[in-house]
């Protein structure tokens, strides 16, 4: 059997696809059905009862007014199913277009899309019949609903093993994935029906395989008497190709009965026709023609081409075995004429199919140019929100780096001045310490040289103090030494320089003052020191005494070694003399007091 044949064969099955639809809980026996119910109904008549379906329609357009948006747009669909099935293209395909463009229902629109590319393939508008092909390809996977995927995969399939595409590698992918997901008995009989006819166009399969067998079973348990006619010409045709004609034969005669119960018109003239080819290869002419004439007599307007093609093949070529030559010649012309239109169409078609294929390529280049475009464009925005991104980090990187110099800078700082304090004065006291004491004072003294004014220069030395450290401890010469500094501190003017000279040694210089002043504050202190209480330790209360040496500028000289000089030798004299007293430098005309008076001016 020529290939084309088989595809307007499955064309026409399409029709008879049982929908798996649940009918809403049955009505009581005396109401009227609902409109659900009725429109179920509807979906399972179908396949398999015109007279009902038509009656059933009928019942729905009379209740038109009581269907809600959804009910009015499902009716849509079923009247333009059967329209379709009328062939009446003009008036069903707007119905399917709306459908698909208005309802807004997903399963409804596939649905209506796998008619329209039934409708268009029938009546050769083959572009539009591949361009909704594609699109419903496309958009089967997104689809849930069994009825949408059932059909919209059946015409996919059907699509696939056509002539023109013959594409059986992927027409069986899809019955097989029907097979696997569809769980329906119709759809069990349209993917075996699918998987049956890919493998016999690709040549894999023979009349005699089981397989065939299996799947006219599948359909007539579906209760889709048409599929199981179709399959079981199509394996009468494969017994032919095969050489079996005799078998074919048989197997006609034996099927004929349920085809001729089933009142299909294309399958009762496919039947005839493929029985007048099986008589003609066993060279049986007499027959061939009485049934290729049978054929030629069933078919009107809508007649398949094909089938009329081949009922004039076997004419011409009866007419011929049969030594008829001008009754083949005008059957011959006939043949040739239908010949020319089948190749026509099918030259339409595959022109069409490659049509289609390069413009879903074209589109789909296009789309991937513009999707490598806006990528480029993505990656470019990245890019500037990056190195936006990167330049804010290095903004605040720097200001850390900044923050943390300034950090640096701000403790280098204080440890340069706690060194430089630490360099300057001493850490037990806090007064100057003797370096920092000498250079303040010889500065000091160089300005009082420049300004003609003289200064007084002390000495004072504790007393016996290794006694305290003796007696009580380190820590408590400690506080004697810093209780020590309070008290001169307390005596002395804020003009005055004060510095711990070392161990229990202090020194002062008193600027623009006079011998008698620098005794007389000297003498303030001694007296102030031993009077004053210091705790030691606990519940231990000491006084102490300090020895002084005094030397004055005007009879030392400006220098600061001079005075220094001059100083530690009264303070020699001074603890010389007996401790607790103030002695000034031996150049001065005046003595020191004797310490007995000394020591008795501090008790008055
Ligand atoms: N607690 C304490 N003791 C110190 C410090 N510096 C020096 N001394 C002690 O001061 C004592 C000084 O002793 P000496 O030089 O004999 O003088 P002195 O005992 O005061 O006797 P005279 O000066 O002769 O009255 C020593 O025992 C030193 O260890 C200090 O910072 N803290």
């Amino acid at each position: 059997m020529e290939h084309g044949t088989l595809i307007c064969l499955a064309g026409m099955i399409l029709a008879t696809v049982a929908p798996n639809v649940r009918a809403h809980s049955a009505a009581p026996a005396i109401a009227a059905p609902s409109v659900a119910v009725l429109l179920a109904r509807a979906e399972g008549a179908k396949s398999n009862d015109q007279d009902r379906y038509r009656s059933i329609l009928v019942q729905l357009h009379e209740r038109s007014a009581s269907l809600s948006v959804a009910q009015r747009w499902h009716l849509r669909l079923l009247d333009a199913q059967q329209l379709s099935f009328d062939g009446n293209y003009g008036k069903a395909d707007p119905l399917l277009y709306d459908i698909v463009a208005h309802s807004g229902d997903q399963a409804l629109s596939i649905r209506a899309m796998a008619r329209l590319v039934q409708n268009k393939f029938n009546s050769h508008h083959y572009v539009d019949a591949y361009t909704l092909a594609n699109t419903l390809m496309a958009e089967l996977p997104k689809v849930a609903d069994p009825t949408a995927r059932l059909e919209g995969m059946d015409r996919v399939i059907i699509m696939l093993n056509g002539a023109a595409v013959g594409q059986y590698e992927l027409a069986l992918q899809y019955a097989r994935e029907m097979k696997a997901t569809l769980p329906s008995a119709a759809a069990q009989c349209i993917a075996e029906m699918g998987e049956t006819n890919s493998l016999l166009y690709e040549g894999k399969l023979l009349s005699t395989n089981p397989r065939f067998r299996q799947a006219i079973d599948t359909c007539l348990a579906a209760k889709h008497p048409l599929s199981a006619d179709a399959l079981r010409l199509n394996q009468a045709s494969a017994m032919i190709d095969e050489g079996r004609a005799k078998r074919a034969i048989a197997f006609l005669h034996r099927i004929a009965p349920a085809i001729r119960k089933n009142r299909y018109p294309p399958y009762l003239a496919s039947l005839q026709v493929t029985l007048a080819q099986a008589y003609l290869s066993l060279g049986d002419a007499a027959n061939a023609r009485k049934f290729a004439l049978t054929t030629t007599a069933m078919s009107g307007a809508n007649s398949t081409l094909w089938i009329l093609q081949a009922a004039y093949e076997v004419l011409y070529k009866a007419e011929k075995m049969s030594g008829h030559a001008a009754a083949a010649l005008a059957y011959y012309e006939k043949y040739v004429a239908l010949d020319k239109a089948a190749v026509d169409h099918a030259k339409a078609r595959a022109l069409a199919y490659q049509m289609v294929k390069q413009q879903v390529q074209s589109k789909k280049l296009k789309l991937d140019a513009l999707d490598k475009q806006n990528r480029i464009l993505q990656l470019r925005h990245a890019l500037a929100v990056q190195s936006q991104k990167a330049s804010r980090l290095y903004i605040a990187l720097l200001l850390v780096v900044i923050a943390f110099i300034a950090m640096a800078m701000f403790w280098l700082r204080r440890s340069q001045l706690r060194f430089r304090k630490m360099a300057r004065y001493d850490g037990l006291t806090g007064v100057f310490n003797r370096e920092h004491f000498f250079e303040e004072a010889g500065h000091a003294l160089r300005r009082l040289h420049r300004a003609k004014a003289g200064a007084c220069l002390v000495i004072l030395d504790l007393d016996h103090f290794k006694r305290v450290n003796d007696s009580y401890g380190h820590v408590a010469g400690d506080v004697v030494l810093r209780q020590t500094v309070a008290v001169c501190l307390r005596e002395l003017r804020k003009s005055d320089m004060f510095g711990r000279l070392g161990g229990e040694e202090f020194g002062i210089l008193m600027p623009v003052a006079s011998r008698e002043q620098g005794v007389e504050i000297a003498s303030r202190i001694r007296c102030a020191l031993a009077a004053e209480p210091m705790v030691v330790k606990a519940g231990i209360t000491i006084t102490v005494s300090a020895s002084f040496g005094v030397a004055w500028s005007a009879d030392s000289g400006r220098s600061l070694r001079d005075l220094l000089i001059d100083a530690d030798a009264a303070l020699y004299r001074a603890k010389d003399g007996g401790r607790n007293q103030v002695a000034v430098d031996t150049r001065a005309d005046l003595l020191p007091e004797d310490p007995e008076d000394a020591q008795l001016t501090c008790n008055a």
